[in-house]
């Protein structure tokens, strides 16, 4: 069984945005969004909380008309469709279930509406309720389960109607943490076997790199950048995508021949094609940092804190001229004495430097944007 397209072209996304964008009165909520979707790609829209993730999606659904740009799928033009002709259904984050009808019920409503006919309707519903691994829970009605199992009802409910694209709006909010990880796997296992484009809204980086083969990065209304978990992490193209995914050490200053040359006179070491003195950025991962004696390596410094993660620990290191402390991760055995002093040994061959933007003016943009 196959929900979704019976051909996928292979040279056309599914879904192209172009120079997308929309405000609320004074606020500029979307940008100039340009982006393609793949068919059968599990995509996700990251970022904090305010930066146009949702208007971004409800603007795909056709639940918020963009005052520029243009959506097509397959091609054609969607921005003249209203919501409920699109081949695209949104799985909300409040799940929107009927709380007087059974799983079976919620689920079937949907091609009810659409007119079809009692046979199809049952074969149908008990296909997706199979899919979810809801068949026992067909009679039940939502206020009777757990809060994984409504969302599977929901997902059921989404998946039912086989739409070109599910649009998922932070679909795993509402779980506890144990819940939330099994429903990662699951919904990438769904989106797999139901051969279906998934686009899903989060502002857990976490959840975004582990579920999505893509992930587009918003701040303050715009892309930052489009790539995958891996590229993102490895090589962050901007100072903003660096700190927002993953932990990073950000040490800023000015591009320098073969590196950053930072406040206290010191060259960290990286490969750039920034211009000479332009406000730049190293990025150094705590995975890239090995510890040795004082005053050997890159920077030195003393321990102010250690955290013991289990396998590995987390050093915290106050480095004279560095503004915050520097952070390393060191195998559980290794872990220095709190006030001793360490040199810290940087690969220059894993460090990234990026232009530092953050004095850039963005007109227009979001500013209620917060980092979460
Ligand atoms: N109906 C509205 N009227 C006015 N401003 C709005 C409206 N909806 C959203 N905004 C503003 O537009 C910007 C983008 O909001 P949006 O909901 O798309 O962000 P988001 O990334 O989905 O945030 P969150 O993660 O908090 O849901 C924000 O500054 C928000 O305050």
């Amino acid at each position: 069984m196959t929900y979704g397209p019976d051909t996928v072209s292979a040279s056309q996304p599914l879904l192209q945005l172009r120079s997308l964008s929309h405000s609320y009165g004074s606020v500029q909520a979307l940008h100039g969004i340009d982006l393609d979707i793949a068919g059968n790609e599990f995509f996700a829209l990251l970022g904090p909380s305010g930066c146009g993730k949702s208007t971004l999606l409800r603007s795909i659904a056709g639940f918020e008309t963009p005052a520029h740009g243009e959506i097509l799928l397959d091609g054609e033009p969607l921005t003249a469709l209203p919501a409920h002709r699109r081949p695209v259904n949104m799985m909300f984050q409040s799940y929107a279930l009927f709380p007087h009808l059974s799983v079976e019920k919620n689920v079937a409503y949907g091609l009810e509406a659409e007119g079809r006919g009692k046979a199809e309707v049952r074969r149908r519903v008990g296909e997706a309720l199979e899919t979810i691994g809801l068949t026992k829970f067909a009679k039940r009605r939502p206020g009777q389960l757990s809060g994984g199992q409504r969302q599977r009802v929901a997902l059921a409910r989404a998946i039912v109607k086989r739409p070109r694209l599910l649009l998922l709006d932070e679909p795993l909010s509402a779980l506890d943490r144990k819940v939330r990880a099994e429903m990662q796997l699951e919904l990438k296992r769904l989106q797999h076997e139901a051969g279906m484009t998934f686009v899903v809204v989060t502002h857990d980086q976490e959840e975004a790199m582990s579920m999505a083969d893509r992930v587009a990065v918003l701040n303050a209304g715009r892309l930052e950048q489009v790539d995958t978990p891996v590229a993102l992490y490895a090589a962050p193209r901007t100072r903003f995508v660096a700190d927002f995914i993953g932990t990073a050490n950000l040490l800023d200053g000015t591009a320098a021949a073969g590196g950053i040359l930072l406040d206290n006179g010191l060259v960290i070491a990286a490969d750039h094609t920034l211009p000479s003195g332009a406000a730049a950025t190293a990025v150094v991962r705590p995975e890239d940092v090995a510890l040795a004696g004082a005053g050997t390596g890159t920077l030195s410094g003393t321990v102010v804190d250690t955290f013991f993660l289990g396998g590995t620990s987390t050093v915290s290191v106050q480095v004279p001229g560095l503004s915050a402390p520097f952070t390393c991760t060191v195998r559980a055995v290794q872990v220095p004495q709190r006030g001793s002093q360490v040199g810290l040994v940087i690969d220059a061959a894993r460090t990234v430097a990026v232009e530092d933007d953050r004095a850039a003016s963005r007109p227009g943009a979001a500013q209620e944007t917060v980092s979460s």
